[in-house]
């Protein structure tokens, strides 16, 4: 790619907002990180925004009560919302278990005329207990910590994701190839 069509999309008008959706461990992070380092390779401006980050500093102190998740995805719509009206690609992963959660942050966001992409980021109960990269799923099937997904709490998977990545049966790189292509194609729906 030239220096020019860097700088053009070092410009964009309008970002997107992409929000991965998924048990914890399911890959959301992986593939969301992945994403940005191509992106911003190109030149775009990119966030990613986790629960990681998110609880250690918008929403410290919330805990996982449906209220309380509510709360910090509505927090998280909103900056994601601010960001993207400026031409920022933001990545959001966060495990957002409700459908009643989801459909709000997507409210907030297209209110603003912004797309949002929700993707499924899909792997089994079995597969995330297996891979475990936290070591929450051990501890949770002990009974050592509350409210779970996936084990003491519900996940209501997506009924219309714009994508479905299934974590457990594609590659990494196969996954965050074909998330790459809808983030590009939409962009250049918006920019033309
Ligand atoms: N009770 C409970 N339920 C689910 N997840 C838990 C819980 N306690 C801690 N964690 C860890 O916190 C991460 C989820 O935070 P999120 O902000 O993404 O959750 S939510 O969207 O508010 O549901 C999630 O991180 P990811 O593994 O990156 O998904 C977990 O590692
Ligand atoms: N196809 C895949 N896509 C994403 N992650 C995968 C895949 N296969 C195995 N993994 C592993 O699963 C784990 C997912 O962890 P992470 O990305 O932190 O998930 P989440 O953010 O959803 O909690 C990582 O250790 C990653 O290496």
């Amino acid at each position: 790619m030239g220096a020019g069509a860097v700088s053009y999309h070092r410009c964009l008008d309008r970002g997107v907002v992409v929000w991965l959706t998924g048990l914890p461990g399911s890959g959301k992070t992986t593939i969301a990180s992945r994403l940005a380092e191509m992106l911003r390779m190109e030149g775009f401006r990119v966030e990613v925004l986790d629960g990681d980050w998110a609880r250690r500093t918008v929403s410290e102190g919330a805990g996982f009560t449906r209220e309380e998740r509510i709360r910090h995805l509505r927090r998280i719509a909103w900056i994601a919302r601010l960001l993207a009206r400026n031409g920022v690609i933001v990545l959001c992963s966060f495990v957002s278990p409700y459908r009643e959660a989801r459909s709000m942050v997507r409210g907030i966001v297209e209110e603003e005329g912004i797309p949002f992409l929700e993707i499924y980021v899909k792997a089994s109960l079995e597969e995330v207990i297996r891979r475990d990269p936290k070591g929450l799923y051990r501890k949770a099937l002990k009974g050592e910590i509350k409210n779970f997904t996936g084990v003491t709490d519900p996940y209501e998977p997506p009924e219309k994701p714009e994508l479905v990545l299934d974590t457990e049966s594609n590659p990494v790189e196969d996954n965050v190839a074909k998330l790459y292509r809808l983030v590009k194609s939409t962009l250049e729906t918006q920019h033309v």
